[in-house]
């Protein structure tokens, strides 16, 4: 299947500093893709150059088979995206908007609009100012305003950034449903794991520009079976020993370490510390209500 969306060694650097650091992704019709990093890991910069909103300083993106540069025009007519505050003016109602944004868009309709804002529920309060909507209204807004001319590819960046956890789950459920029954590319960041882990069928770990990860979901969540936590002294004893007998350095977090093994092969293990006279204090599988712990793990420690 072509990608809706390929980015090839894309980099950028603004000033002297790399963000995004050699990334490539290609994301299809038909899932939903999270891009998933801590504050500051290059998530809207990347969305941003996705949409055409900043430049790559070297590599390319291509929008359903379009080099984003080279064929800017339809590249872009096959995106939808919500990045950072929508555009809306407070004195107009939100049906308001989305006529001002519609009379720029080729062969939308009027019908079109009653559908979108039904779609993204907010049917009830479109005659009412933007200026007084909350934050999750206007992200509803951006979303309609996003999908009037039936974009292939939605990027959005933190789209549930402000909504109750109702609102939440029904923003979840309907960007499923684009993907999955009507085949959009639904692109999606955040620095939830908990919330990607619902949303996303699968998703990018980036951090400090650099993509880490790239898993199904499920294959995460599978990973995260195996994942430990482990305290024992002396420390450094520990991690050497814990070294030799994975035959992988373990990973330092919190006071112990996160280690991958296999349930059944555990009780070894531990035999194997206790008999070098390293006290273990503490061993637990690693939380699996979030995969919150394996993703510390993965990008070397907590979340300053
Ligand atoms: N115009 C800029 N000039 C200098 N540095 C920038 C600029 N834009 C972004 N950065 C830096 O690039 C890095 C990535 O920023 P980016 O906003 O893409 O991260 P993010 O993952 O979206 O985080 P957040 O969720 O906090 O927005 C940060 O260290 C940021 O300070």
């Amino acid at each position: 299947m072509k990608p809706a969306i390929e980015l090839k060694n894309v980099r950028k650097e603004i000033g002297r500093k790399t963000i995004i650091d050699n990334v490539s992704l290609a994301m299809y019709p038909g899932e939903v893709f999270g891009l998933l990093g801590p504050n500051g890991a290059g998530k809207t910069t990347t969305i941003r150059m996705m949409v055409g909103l900043m430049r790559t300083t070297d590599g390319s993106i291509t929008i359903s088979g379009n080099d984003l540069y080279k064929n800017f025009e339809e590249a872009v007519s096959r995106v939808g995206a919500v990045v950072e505050n929508p555009e809306m003016y407070d004195y107009l109602t939100g049906y308001e908007n989305l006529v001002h944004y519609q009379r720029m868009l080729k062969g939308v309709t009027k019908e079109r609009i009653k559908e979108v804002v039904e779609l993204v529920g907010l049917s009830r309060r479109m005659h009412e100012k933007t200026g007084t909507y909350s934050l999750g209204m206007r992200q509803r807004l951006g979303l309609a305003q996003a999908l009037l001319h039936k974009p292939e590819l939605l990027i959005l960046d933190e789209p549930t950034n402000g909504l109750d956890p109702a609102g939440i789950r029904e923003i979840r459920a309907y960007l499923r449903k684009l993907a999955h029954e009507e085949g959009i590319c639904v692109v999606v960041s955040s620095h939830l794991l908990s919330e990607m882990e619902k949303m996303c069928d699968r998703i990018a770990v980036i951090q400090e520009g650099k993509i880490i990860q790239v898993a199904q979901v499920s294959d995460f969540v599978r990973q995260s079976e195996d994942l430990w936590y482990i305290e024992a002294e002396p420390k450094a004893e520990a991690a050497e020993l814990l070294h030799s007998l994975l035959n992988v350095k373990p990973e330092e977090y919190k006071e112990g370490f996160h280690i991958t093994v296999k349930k059944e092969k555990v009780p070894d293990l531990l035999k194997g510390l206790i008999n070098e006279n390293v006290a273990v204090y503490q061993i637990r599988e690693a939380d699996k209500n979030t995969l919150e712990e394996q993703f510390l793990s993965l990008t070397g420690g907590e979340k300053k």
